[in-house]
């Protein structure tokens, strides 16, 4: 029976750490660390995030605010929002909440940013230091994976990773991250059109879904023992519950949890550890900004 990676108590010692960091910013004559994030219309799942993110801010001693627009809002005014943000000096984090409408163009919004301000590490200029190994900001939530294992003292050297989904904000990166030297994973990336997948899932040792389907990965794709982390936040329907419905991972939980020996739950995994990591990327905003180098 596998060991949960508890993201509840993770992330708040992520939080906690950034509190204190926080606190000796600005006990050192620095205003605080300034986020604002951008929300585009009023899609539930995205409301319920950034208000989550807003309340982790606050708690840290972050500046926060969410700029709000209607869901018809031009991508040429969106794109004037950004530019505001990006020249104004308190500003030190912007994150653009995704996704965006369909008439807007998610890569022409997100390459607008300045790569300084970049909390979300989706620019390409992030992204391209991210693969050369050079300081950058680390999408927050391969960030918070790697975090996890750290902070649980996983062994990753010489680990055979398998990540299931190649898109650019969680499994290309987590790939680039896991091949880094500190980590020192053997990478494998697959995605809808991979032949065979669980000839593939079965030889991890660490396993990753992302895919956005409820309980696609089932315990025949798993291997004893393996780690298995779950990014997949998928809205079920469910009578039984006051909402109508309840949260479910990419990994069938109580199925694979019998194989496993370290798995993260839906909710409270690696959702509230990608919330965390954003606050360290704000604090390191700050730093920047200020001139000081990250540590
Ligand atoms: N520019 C941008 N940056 C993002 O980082 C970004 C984004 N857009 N768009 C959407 C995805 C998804 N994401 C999550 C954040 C928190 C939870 C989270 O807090 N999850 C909780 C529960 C959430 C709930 O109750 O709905 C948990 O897993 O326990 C989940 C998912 C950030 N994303
Ligand atoms: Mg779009």
């Amino acid at each position: 029976m596998a060991q949960i990676l508890n993201g509840k108590e993770l992330a708040q010692s992520v939080r906690n750490d950034v509190a204190a960091e926080v606190q000796a910013w600005t006990d050192s004559g620095q205003r605080p660390p300034c986020l604002r994030v951008v929300l585009i219309g009023s899609n539930p799942a995205s409301e319920a995030y950034v208000r989550g993110k807003e309340k982790d801010a606050r708690e840290a001693g972050i500046d926060s605010e969410t700029l709000r627009f209607d869901d018809d809002i031009s991508e040429a005014d969106l794109l004037g929002v950004v530019d505001r943000l990006n020249t104004d000096p308190s500003v030190d984090g912007i994150l653009v909440q995704l996704p965006l409408p369909d008439h807007i163009d998610d890569r022409s919004v997100i390459d607008a940013i300045d790569p300084e301000k970049d909390v979300d590490g989706f620019h390409p200029e992030n992204l391209g230091r991210l693969l050369i190994g050079a300081p950058s900001f680390i999408p927050a939530t391969p960030f918070g994976i790697v975090e996890m294992l750290k902070r649980s003292k996983i062994e990753t050297e010489g680990m055979r990773a398998v990540i299931v989904g190649r898109s650019n904000i969680v499994g290309k990166p987590l790939a680039a991250l896991l091949m880094q030297r500190d980590i020192n994973a053997t990478v494998t990336v697959c995605h809808s059109r991979t032949r065979n997948l669980a000839a593939h899932t079965r030889e991890a040792d660490l396993l990753v879904a992302a895919v956005g389907r409820a309980n696609f990965i089932t315990a025949d794709m798993v291997k004893e023992g393996a780690v298995v982390v779950d990014v997949g936040i998928n809205r079920v329907d469910d009578e039984s519950r006051d909402k109508g419905y309840r949260l479910a991972g990419d990994i069938d939980f109580e199925g694979v949890r019998e194989k496993a020996s370290w798995i993260t739950p839906v909710p409270g995994g690696v959702g509230l550890m990608t919330r965390a990591m954003l606050l360290k990327n704000t604090m390191n905003a700050a730093r920047r900004h200020a001139d000081v180098v990250a540590p």
